[in-house]
């Protein structure tokens, strides 16, 4: 499969190196403005982005009016999320986005799910989210943290949203921190006078990131249509 890589940072650098162990190619790498690169010439069958909050959505597009399946991984464009999936279904395009591709992480999506819906009765407790990263991250609260705040919030109607840091009683705190060298851990802790029930993902590298966005390419090339890690895993899990 040819692989465009929209962003070759930390992210970009690791899924190349997955990527061409898997045996793929790698036939473009692109760290400024998409604008200045021209798609129709490498034969691309699916694009990447790891790139940053203020060009994931024109990278992302562009690819659409060029006929290219996207994955994306970046985090802190949401606000644009609902037009870009416009703009796929018009292009007739692909696309796949996920806060976090780790296989690991979307273990544990299920479980704080299901642990939301267990505990949206017991009132004692009241619920928070830490995430800890990297110093080098540009976005937060982590989009990961915004998907487990976001599936906590179907759960339980008695909670209204999610606020970094100060939160009103209705709403789920978001803590925040940055670390040297944190590839990205997470705990949803539930406390009350008597007791605290905790669940933590730790990543220990970014190699479980890289590797489920490479897996999502593979399952996205050739399809058209909007499609979740969720999709990606239970065609996995099936074949
Ligand atoms: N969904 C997931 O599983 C994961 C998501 N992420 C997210 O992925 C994103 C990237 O993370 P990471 O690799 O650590 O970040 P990096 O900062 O290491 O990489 C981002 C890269 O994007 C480049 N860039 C700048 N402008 C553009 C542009 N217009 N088009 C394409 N690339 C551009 C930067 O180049 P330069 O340095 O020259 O400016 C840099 O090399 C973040 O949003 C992060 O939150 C990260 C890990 C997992
Ligand atoms: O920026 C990162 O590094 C990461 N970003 C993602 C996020 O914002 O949730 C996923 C992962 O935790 C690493």
């Amino acid at each position: 499969m040819n692989i465009a890589l929209l962003g070759y940072g930390r992210m970009g650098k690791t899924i190349e190196d997955i990527a061409e162990k898997r045996g793929h190619k790698i036939v473009l790498k692109v760290s400024d403005d998409i604008e200045n690169h021209d798609l129709s010439e490498s034969n691309i069958d699916v694009a990447i982005d790891f790139s940053i909050p203020n060009a994931a959505f024109k990278n992302i597009t562009t690819c659409f009016k060029n006929n290219i399946p996207v994955v994306s991984g970046t985090t802190g464009w949401l606000d644009d999320y609902e037009k870009a999936r416009k703009i796929c279904k018009d292009e007739n395009s692909a696309f796949i986005y996920a806060s976090n591709f780790s296989l690991g992480v979307n273990v544990f999506f299920e479980l704080n799910q299901k642990l939301a819906g267990m505990m949206q009765g017991l009132e004692d407790y009241s619920v928070e989210i830490e995430e800890i990263h990297h110093i080098q991250k540009l976005d937060s609260p982590s989009g990961t943290a915004i998907t487990l705040a976001q599936q906590i919030l179907q759960e339980n109607s008695k909670l209204k949203g999610w606020q970094l840091e100060d939160a009103d009683e209705d709403e789920i705190p978001i803590h925040a921190k940055r670390e040297e060298n944190v590839p990205g851990t997470h705990t949803v802790t539930y406390d009350s006078s008597i007791d605290k029930i905790e669940i933590t993902h730790t990543a220990k590298s970014r190699q479980g990131f890289a590797l489920g966005a490479v897996v999502a390419a593979e399952y996205l090339k050739g399809k058209s249509g909007i499609f979740t890690m969720k999709d990606v895993l239970s065609d996995l899990f099936q074949n």
